[in-house]
């Protein structure tokens, strides 16, 4: 399996105009990579991973490409998406535990959704995967409302990995989960990779701590651009973009006693992106801004695998 994508653009429409959500985005996910997706609220964590597997109504592909194994994605076509979806890419999306139809018991649910998509129904096979992810085959005959948070967030990650999708893209999963759980569900996404149930991951989440455990690779992202990506231990210990030095240093260090040193947020906030200056995009907040910051920076290679968007570095 390889992700790659080039230079996508994607917009919302809005009354006020069109918001640049991802303005001009290039990555690539080798085989079996887990990458983490991270940045603050509005960053476009979300749209790139929507962008991967279904555009919303008001969703419009400004440009570039997305290519899984060579072929190129056709991500503007919903219907022509729909051969990829669940069985090439899947996504988990945000809030999805709290969407499980609450009429239907799990085991009723997953078998209609299997017959919607062509696909037999395998018992033996379901009961295996949640066995995997530590939950017992009664599940099945529960109702969403009668399991835990993280009981239903096992399920929807089952539920979309039942194909063996090539790429998962796991949106949020965790935020909504005390930090126990929040272990195990990772631990459970680690052992799906392991497992090949799926080939690699997207891994979207605004907790940097969490990703730098499970996540090989970590991509930072600021107000629709790539700022920062490299392997997750370069990335945390030797951060070279302004933003993500200011993000691992807000990361509050286990056991630590903060009495001499407050925790400090990232003073300011990112441009809108209905119509975002031009140059740098975090060179408002950026404590080594200067004139020069007023172009946009090109990302470029550092070392092996760590790229940067900065003229700073
Ligand atoms: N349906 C929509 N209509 C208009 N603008 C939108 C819509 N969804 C997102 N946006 C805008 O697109 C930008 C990127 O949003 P996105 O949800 O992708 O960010 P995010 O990094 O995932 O944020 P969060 O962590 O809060 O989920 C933001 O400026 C947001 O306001």
């Amino acid at each position: 399996m390889s992700l790659t994508v080039t230079d996508l653009r994607v917009s919302y429409q809005t009354l006020r105009g069109e918001v640049r959500a991802l303005d001009g985005v290039s990555f690539t996910v080798a085989d079996g990579e887990i990458l983490g997706l991270a940045g603050e609220s509005g960053c476009g964590k979300t749209t790139l991973g929507k962008s991967l597997i279904r555009l919303d109504g008001r969703m419009r592909h400004a440009g570039g490409t997305v290519e899984l194994d060579g072929r190129e994605l056709p991500i503007a076509d919903d219907r022509a998406m729909n051969a990829f979806r669940f069985r090439e890419v899947s996504l988990v999306p945000q809030y999805s535990m709290s969407a499980l139809n609450p009429t239907r018991k799990i085991g009723r649910m997953v078998a209609e959704l299997l017959r919607s998509r062509g696909e037999t129904p395998d018992r033996a096979k379901l009961e295996s995967r949640l066995a995997q992810v530590g939950l017992p085959r009664e599940v099945l005959d529960r109702y969403p409302i009668e399991l835990s948070g993280g009981m239903r967030q096992r399920v929807v990650m089952v539920i979309s990995t039942l194909l063996d999708p090539s790429l998962l893209i796991a949106d949020e999963i965790t935020s909504a989960l005390d930090v126990s759980t929040q272990q195990a569900v990772a631990r459970a996404l680690l052992g799906f990779r392991d497992a090949g149930h799926v080939t690699s991951m997207v891994f979207i989440t605004h907790d940097l701590a969490l990703t730098a455990r499970i996540a090989d690779t970590i991509m930072v992202m600021y107000a629709g651009r790539l700022a920062e990506k490299a392997p997750a231990e370069v990335l945390v210990e030797q951060p070279r973009h302004p933003y993500t030095r200011l993000l691992v240093n807000a990361l509050p260090e286990v056991g630590a006693r903060h009495a001499g040193r407050r925790l400090t947020g990232i003073a300011g906030s990112p441009p809108s992106l209905l119509d975002p200056p031009p140059g740098c995009r975090f060179r408002e907040r950026c404590p080594l801004a200067d004139d020069g910051c007023a172009e946009q920076p090109p990302v470029t290679e550092v070392a092996p695998g760590h790229h940067v968007a900065c003229w700073k570095v």
